[in-house]
């Protein structure tokens, strides 16, 4: 009888603390981006990562390589926001603002983009699959992990010929691309500047100088943070020259 309460405890305790997981916790700090950061992007991926043996990404990987479709690209995002909606939050774009994000690309149509920070390649798979053919896409990832998981999800959407991954700091690599693009330098009239998690977790210096700048005209697309109910936004910029 001691056994089976003992039992009965352990099984409604484990319930208890799954549940406090799964749903209370996510529910209750959903509204708010501090809370919703620290418990997504640390206690859990660190819980996670120790009871699984794996990292985030590798577990995107593979949510990619079950559920993914080779060569359909729309397919690896889809496996990505699913995966990321349903067992395990990650700092993708997502689906609310990867929709303002492909407005952008389809309206711009740009010949070349430049995306700084490609984590596991979300965003990478969702530009390079909207760009004309002959347009290319350079992404920069300076944490090397990140960056061989990127390579096989981009692979896995048969996108690798569109796009060049570089690894390393951006801050080393725009020096040199300026070099390699000669006086023209990076930016030129016309030129679109798209900067996601401009309200969470927030860039407050690079909005203040970008929408005080006369040089560019700058805009502001309300969403929220992925897979989240906390406001974040893009912030679309154009160089004027
Ligand atoms: C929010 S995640 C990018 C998410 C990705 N764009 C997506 O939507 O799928 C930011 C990424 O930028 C990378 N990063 C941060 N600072 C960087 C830098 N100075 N140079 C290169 N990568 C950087 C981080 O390692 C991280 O993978």
């Amino acid at each position: 009888m001691m056994w089976l309460i003992v039992l009965y405890s352990c099984t409604g305790g484990a319930a208890l603390l799954y549940a406090l997981y799964r749903w209370v916790i996510p529910a209750a700090v959903q509204y708010h981006g501090g809370l919703a950061l620290i418990w997504h992007d640390v206690i859990v991926e660190r819980m996670l990562d120790t009871l699984t043996q794996s990292t985030r990404p590798q577990r995107i990987l593979a949510a990619v390589q079950k559920n993914a479709t080779r060569g359909d690209p729309r397919s690896v995002v889809k496996a990505i926001d699913h995966f990321c909606r349903n067992k395990e939050w990650a700092m993708n774009v997502g689906d609310e603002k990867g929709c303002i994000l492909d407005s952008v690309v389809s309206e711009v149509n740009p010949a070349t983009v430049l995306e700084l920070g490609t984590y596991c390649g979300y965003s990478t798979v969702r530009i390079a699959s909207l760009l004309p053919p002959n347009a290319k896409l350079i992404t920069l990832e300076f944490n090397p992990d990140f960056a061989a998981i990127a390579r096989q999800v981009i692979a896995w959407a048969g996108l690798e010929d569109k796009v060049q991954l570089v690894e390393g700091a951006s801050g080393d690599w725009i020096p040199k691309m300026k070099e390699q693009f000669g006086e023209c330098s990076l930016l030129r009239k016309g030129s679109v500047l798209l900067a996601d998690n401009v309200i969470c977790p927030g860039a407050p210096e690079y909005l203040e100088f970008i929408r005080s700048s006369p040089r560019y005209k700058s805009q502001y697309f309300k969403s929220h943070l992925e897979y989240t109910k906390v406001e974040d936004g893009l912030e679309k910029s154009v160089f004027l020259g």
